[in-house]
């Protein structure tokens, strides 16, 4: 038996939930006039209302005990300070320090960071504003109209997902384009609405060694010396972000257009550091730094608030309710804002990375489940498709309901129709509706007791399906800084209660080792015979009709 399914909080807290399985939450809110002021809290104008949960203050007070039991509070502090808890790749895990405000020094192995963090900032400052007033020009000398962000996984989804919340602050000359995929397709369909004179490419890579991204980028490159025809060229219209310099050398761009970050900035969580150069050159620098403030706004509070009143411990601690104690296997994103459109494919990454581990810390393999499959869609449109599922479905899904309360479009009723799905989809999810009332609407409607017999049992909703509602003001880079930390803070939390790194991801390199192995194998048309025989079958019939 692990450690954790031991401890006393994790005992209490599987004897309470045989106990909460047995409630409907519309009792619970009948009972107690006071539960939503008792289960919701507001930071930085961030307002979560937990209150449609299946808890109580009981269960709530031994989910707290657990995270005490699984020190929470130490490992945020081994974390903000610097510690290498990220010990299997041994670094660090400093994101904080890419958005700390403050003058405080964050130190790695007895040096403050800080200095490095400002000097790129300021780096990233000089070159986005040049960028968007037009004093940097291409090579022909033409204005840049469009960047084109190469990367994949961190090195994309963050400055894609950040730049699609903010196209209301977007620069109403430039385009911002984020090719990922190695599929040729992506980046020949970018290429199309591009013009080589005022086309800027930002190469991010961590590692600059990702082969997606460097195909993409040699792909680029080739591009705009077909059109330009003088290598010079390229120290024109290529930058790198990135970790690695030797190799940003050697793709052959300038080091003056290389902005640095470090190892102690995880992938996944990379947007705040040098990776979001696509952002501060399309929202600007003042925006970008909004962004920043608004996410050390959350760090502040997840850094010192009580566990009790931390709102990514909380959140946290309601994922591993449902988690391990529920049985639920996923967790829904669903942002009733269409700017966020891909807030959920961002989270993606950001908790399925982290905590889909299996080996705790200790080297053992975990006999409890970790981290939940993270997905979701835009409210309204997933209403339309797959909240059936929920609603009505055999499994549970915990969801997150985002809103803004005012929209930047506010064309006609258009806001208060969106917000009213809003409000009535988690009121029927905790509600539900009861055999009793579905006969009961049935009979009103005229229809006779044996067609109301036939059709009842299907108008049931179970109800007690459990949501967290995230209601703010606007969409602002500074709610986005801190919503997107709420979440990271979130995960780290979860990470330390299952006892796995959630900093690592050894998960995708099997295939990519893989993969390297078969790429010569397809060089010529002889038959393979070393795989298995699916994989032998698959590449023979490929090699059969890829011509
Ligand atoms: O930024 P890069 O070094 O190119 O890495 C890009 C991505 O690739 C890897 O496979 C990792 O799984 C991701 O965490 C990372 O964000």
């Amino acid at each position: 038996m692990s450690n954790l399914t031991t401890t006393s909080a994790w005992k209490s807290l599987a004897e309470q939930a045989e106990i909460m399985k047995r409630k409907q939450m519309r009792d619970l809110f009948a009972a107690d006039a006071q539960r939503f002021e008792r289960f919701s809290a507001t930071v930085n104008g961030i307002l979560v209302d937990y209150s449609k949960n299946i808890v109580d203050q009981q269960s709530m007070d031994l989910l707290y005990s657990l995270a005490r039991e699984a020190e929470v509070e130490q490992w945020r502090d081994r974390m903000f300070g610097g510690e290498r808890i990220n010990f299997t790749e041994d670094r660090a895990v400093l994101h904080v320090a890419l958005r700390n405000r403050s003058d405080r020094a964050i130190m790695v192995d007895g040096q403050d960071v800080m200095p490095e963090v400002r000097h790129v900032l300021a780096k990233m400052e000089a070159f986005s504003t040049a960028v968007r007033d037009g004093t940097w020009v291409g090579f022909t000398g033409k204005l840049v109209k469009d960047v084109v962000n190469i990367g994949i996984g961190g090195s994309d989804l963050g400055p894609y997902m950040v730049t699609e919340a903010l196209k209301p602050y977007g620069h109403p000359n430039l385009r911002v384009h984020f090719v990922s995929n190695v599929d040729g397709t992506h980046i020949a369909e970018v290429l199309k609405q591009c013009d080589p004179e005022t086309t800027l490419f930002l190469v991010a890579s961590k590692t600059f060694t990702t082969q997606e991204t460097i195909a993409n980028a040699n792909t680029a490159k080739k591009w705009l010396l077909d059109a330009l025809l003088d290598p010079t060229a390229v120290s024109m219209h290529f930058a790198a972000l990135s970790t690695n310099t030797e190799k940003v050398r050697e793709f052959g761009i300038d080091p003056e257009n290389m902005f640095a970050f470090w190892d102690w900035v995880g992938g996944r969580y990379s947007l705040w550091s040098a990776i979001g150069l696509s952002i501060a050159i399309y929202v600007g620098m003042d925006h970008f730094m909004d962004l920043l403030e608004g996410a050390f706004v959350m760090d502040e509070h997840f850094r010192t608030a009580p566990l009790e009143r931390n709102l990514p411990v909380t959140l946290a601690l309601l994922g591993v309710w449902y988690n391990n104690f529920f049985g639920a296997q996923s967790h829904a994103i669903l942002p009733y804002d269409q700017y966020l459109h891909r807030f959920p494919a961002y989270f993606q990454q950001g908790d399925m990375e982290s905590n889909g581990k299996r080996v705790t810390r200790d080297g053992d393999v975990a006999d409890y489940s970790t981290g939940p499959v993270i997905w979701g869609e835009p409210g309204t449109n997933g209403q339309h498709a797959f909240y059936q599922l929920i609603h009505q479905g055999t499994k549970l899904i915990p969801a997150d309901f985002l809103a803004p309360a005012q929209s930047h479009n506010p064309l006609g009723k258009h806001h208060e129709i969106l917000l009213s799905n809003f409000f009535a989809q988690t009121e029927a999810l905790m509600r539900g509706k009861t055999e009793e009332e579905a006969r009961r609407e049935l009979e009103a409607s005229g229809m006779d007791a044996k067609q109301v017999d036939l059709i009842a049992p299907h108008k049931v909703f179970p109800g007690n399906r459990p949501t967290n509602s995230i209601l703010f003001p606007k969409l602002t880079p500074n709610t986005l800084g801190s919503l997107i930390a709420m979440y990271e803070h979130k995960i780290f939390v979860q990470g330390v209660i299952w006892r796995i790194n959630s900093f690592d991801q050894w998960g995708v390199e099997l295939g990519k080792q893989l993969a390297n192995a078969i790429l010569p194998e397809l060089k010529d048309d002889q038959p393979l015979s070393g795989h298995d025989s699916s994989t032998n079958g698959l590449i023979n019939h490929y090699k059969k009709i890829r011509r």
